[in-house]
């Protein structure tokens, strides 16, 4: 709504699609793209430009920020998908500083479905960006009548918070689509909360990060609505359904990266730990709940 903006994708045919019809029914149907939106498949318009929203799926981003990184030097990156890498165990951002190392890296995350933002719904989010100069422009530039974006310098936390809530989704998912109850999934939200913080400390989020919008804000809405694509893929798991194995469901990748980060630091997040393996389908989630119920009884 704020354009001139270029809408790039890699598919030709989705790309002249989207500004033929100015809708982009495979992935968002019913929306109509704002006047000021350019869809393309050509790489050179996204260039041009010195702000680059990034919404490719996490475990692709590393692979395509290194084939462009020569053309993305010096340019404001905001990262706008939710994860941890399997290959490196890093998050977006650490993703851009690492491999386009003179870009401006920020990360845009909270509690927001593509839909109610397209609709112009009220939504706030957090813009983490640790560039004290650029943080605020990105902040102005971003935010409209309707989205609201609250400025934070701490990328480590909005990264992370963005990440696992996608894990704890899938968790609640199992919780519900198994029958286990609402007060079990009261449980894993706040359990899970707890694995949250744990990690957050030990990459050395601010614990006040995770209790904001990227964090607490985006657990609240993903482990209690079925929009959530993490949270309806947890149910199939539950509900022993099948599942579109196209749907971007970026909790199972993060999952895994999460319990090496686990091993890596010497971590008890016994939660992650069972959704990395329900998602591979290496455990049931009876096999899951006894795992979690059995545990040593222990202080809050
Ligand atoms: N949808 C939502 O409500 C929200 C999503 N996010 C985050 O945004 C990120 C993307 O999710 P979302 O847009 O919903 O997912 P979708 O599955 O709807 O779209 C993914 C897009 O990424 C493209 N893509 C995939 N791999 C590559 C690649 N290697 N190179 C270039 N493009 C690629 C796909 O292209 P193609 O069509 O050609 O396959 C597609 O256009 C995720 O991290 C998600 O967590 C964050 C907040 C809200
Ligand atoms: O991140 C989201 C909402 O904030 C979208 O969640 P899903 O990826 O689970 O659909």
């Amino acid at each position: 709504a704020n354009g001139p903006v270029t809408l790039w994708a890699r598919d030709p045919k989705a790309s002249a699609a989207m500004q033929a019809t100015r809708m982009n029914a495979a992935r968002l149907d019913g929306y109509t793209l704002p006047e000021s939106v350019t869809a393309t498949s050509d790489l050179n318009a996204v260039f041009q430009a010195d702000t680059i929203l990034l919404a490719i799926p996490t475990q692709k981003l590393g692979a395509w920020l290194g084939e462009h990184a020569e053309k993305l030097r010096g340019k404001r990156l905001v990262a706008c998908c939710k994860g941890i890498d399997q290959t490196t165990l890093r998050g977006p951002v650490a993703l851009i500083e690492a491999t386009v190392p003179d870009a401006i890296a920020a990360m845009l995350t909270g509690p927001s479905f593509a839909a109610d933002i397209a609709g112009q719904l009220p939504t706030a989010l957090t813009l983490a960006c640790a560039d004290e100069g650029e943080g605020p422009y990105l902040q102005g530039c971003l935010s409209t009548p309707t989205l609201r974006l609250y400025l934070s310098p701490d990328v480590i936390g909005a990264e992370l918070g963005g990440a696992l809530k996608n894990v704890i989704a899938i968790a609640c998912g199992v919780c519900m689509g198994a029958g286990y109850g609402e007060s079990a999934r009261a449980a894993v939200i706040t359990r899970g909360f707890a694995e949250m913080r744990r990690i957050g400390k030990a990459l050395g989020a601010d614990p006040e990060t995770l209790t904001g919008l990227s964090g607490f804000g985006d657990l609240a809405l993903t482990c209690t609505s079925d929009g959530s694509r993490n949270y309806r893929f947890g149910q199939s798991i539950g509900a022993a359904q099948d599942f579109d194995p196209t749907t971007t469901v970026e909790g199972a990748a993060t999952a895994i990266s999460v319990s090496n980060l686990a091993k890596k630091h010497d971590l008890d997040l016994p939660i992650c730990t069972v959704v990395a393996a329900l998602s591979d389908g290496s455990i049931t989630p009876d096999t899951a709940l006894a795992t979690l119920l059995s545990r040593p009884l222990r202080k809050e």
